[in-house]
């Protein structure tokens, strides 16, 4: 194989793939096509043949246009530029917003259909913001090449391309951001741009920074600067509303051992605090110490709350063997992109909790973690009161202009 790479080819366009590139075909094998949209009929460069069953390309021209293709709202990223000078991160912008979310719905729909069985009439709602989905992100990551250039890296590379501005971030992010200058030390590492509700704008040289202060409503969170919180400037807010409604009430027992796993500094864990009242019963668990000191801290106000530092695998596989029972509480589980997996949910499942609000930000590890819970006794649970997670799964546009999307699934033991 590489005999391939370069060469121009001309490819229709079907469909959206898990990932953010589009599925086309070329003599019978799957190509994965960057910078493309379904319908489309694009001129692509091959950019990797390695693996017999698929390649990768990159649309360098559009013979066809989608009517929802619109000029990219990150130059840098742009069709225009020579595919090794597009910058990665907002793999999405040369779609219409309203016609990204649709596509994000198929990619959450074809998963959970597949690996679950479950067709449920999922939507991907939008969240307060800009319209045309810029000026979100309130932490941004750059990166410094060899030479002291900063920028973002390329697509599937960690190629360093210099950019001029940063669409995708917040005002104040833009303005902190070093770009179009020579980083002096940390050659080769990152740089990381932190936006809090609270305060002034951070830059981080590798290090996780002081406290910092975000706000939700009208509750205060700390937190490390350079430690885990949602990036989209709503998406706090979003998801602790999505939680609080997730919940069936009628299934809540205040009292019980309710966890929130991965919990990082408290954010759900202080959702359902406020749902339910002070009597409210909950434990964090997240790996990281110095969010769980956090966690301790921003809880404090419930006197049977709690955080504590440990692997979740680790903390059920320690509640099993100490005979442990999860029966009439509630789980919010909020894993990183890899998902939960069938070591955790298997634990948890044999723990027997009474609901689970799952938030996901992969579709195709949520679709995975639904076929396992379901194999394990637990279904989604629709919710009827709201039309928008009837099927018992709410999807958000959390990551505009990026294939990302984020879940909140209902599950309910049988
Ligand atoms: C998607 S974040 C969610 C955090 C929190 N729920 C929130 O919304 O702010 C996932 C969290 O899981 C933590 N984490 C990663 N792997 C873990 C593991 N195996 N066990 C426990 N926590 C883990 C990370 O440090 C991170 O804080």
């Amino acid at each position: 194989m590489g005999e391939n790479l370069g060469q121009l080819v001309e490819l229709e366009i079907s469909n959206v793939a898990h990932g953010g590139a589009m599925v086309a075909r070329h003599e019978g094998r799957v190509v994965f096509v960057s910078d493309a949209i379904p319908g489309e009929t694009v001129r692509a460069v091959i950019t990797d043949d390695a693996k017999s069953a698929f390649w990768r390309a990159d649309a360098v021209e559009i013979l066809d246009a989608s009517p929802h293709r619109q000029d990219h709202v990150w130059s840098a990223a742009s069709i225009a530029r020579a595919p090794l000078e597009r910058v990665g991160g907002a793999e999405f912008g040369h779609i219409a917003i309203e016609h990204q979310r649709e596509l994000k719905r198929r990619v959450l729909a074809d998963a959970v259909s597949r690996m679950a069985g479950v067709d449920s009439p999922v939507v991907v709602e939008p969240v307060p913001g800009a319209v045309d989905g810029t000026g979100w992100r309130t932490r941004v990551r750059l990166h410094v090449a060899d030479d002291g250039t900063v920028g973002g890296f390329a697509a599937r590379s960690h190629r360093v391309i210099p950019v001029t501005d940063l669409p995708l971030a917040t005002p104040a992010i833009a303005a902190a951001a070093p770009l179009g200058r020579r980083a002096r030390h940390n050659a080769g590492g990152h740089i990381d741009i932190v936006a809090p509700s609270r305060g002034d704008t951070l830059v981080l040289d590798g290090n996780q920074g002081d406290s910092i202060t975000e706000v939700v409503g009208d509750r205060e969170f700390h937190l490390a600067a350079g430690g885990f919180w949602q990036v989209h400037t709503h998406a706090a807010a979003t998801l602790t509303g999505a939680v609080q409604e997730a919940i069936d009430a009628d299934l809540f027992d205040p009292l019980a051992e309710n966890l929130d796993l991965y919990g990082g500094v408290g954010l759900l864990a202080a959702a359902v605090g406020d749902r339910f009242g002070p009597e409210t019963r909950i434990t964090t668990v997240e790996s990281d110490a110095r969010a769980t000191e956090f966690a301790t801290a921003n809880l404090a106000e419930w006197a049977a709350a709690g955080a504590v530092t440990a692997r979740a695998d680790r903390f059920l596989a320690r509640a099993t063997a100490d005979g442990r029972r999860l029966d009439g509480a509630t789980v919010i589980l909020d894993p990183p992109r890899s998902g939960a997996g069938k070591g955790v949910v298997g634990q948890l499942a044999a723990l027997h909790p009474t609901q689970i609000v799952y938030v996901a930000c992969d579709p195709v590890a949520l679709a995975r973690d639904l076929a396992l819970f379901a194999s394990s006794g637990y279904r989604l649970n629709p919710n009827q009161d709201d039309t928008t997670g009837a099927g018992g799964i709410r999807a958000f546009d959390l990551f505009p202009n990026t294939h990302h999307v984020e879940a909140v699934a209902r599950l309910v033991r049988e």
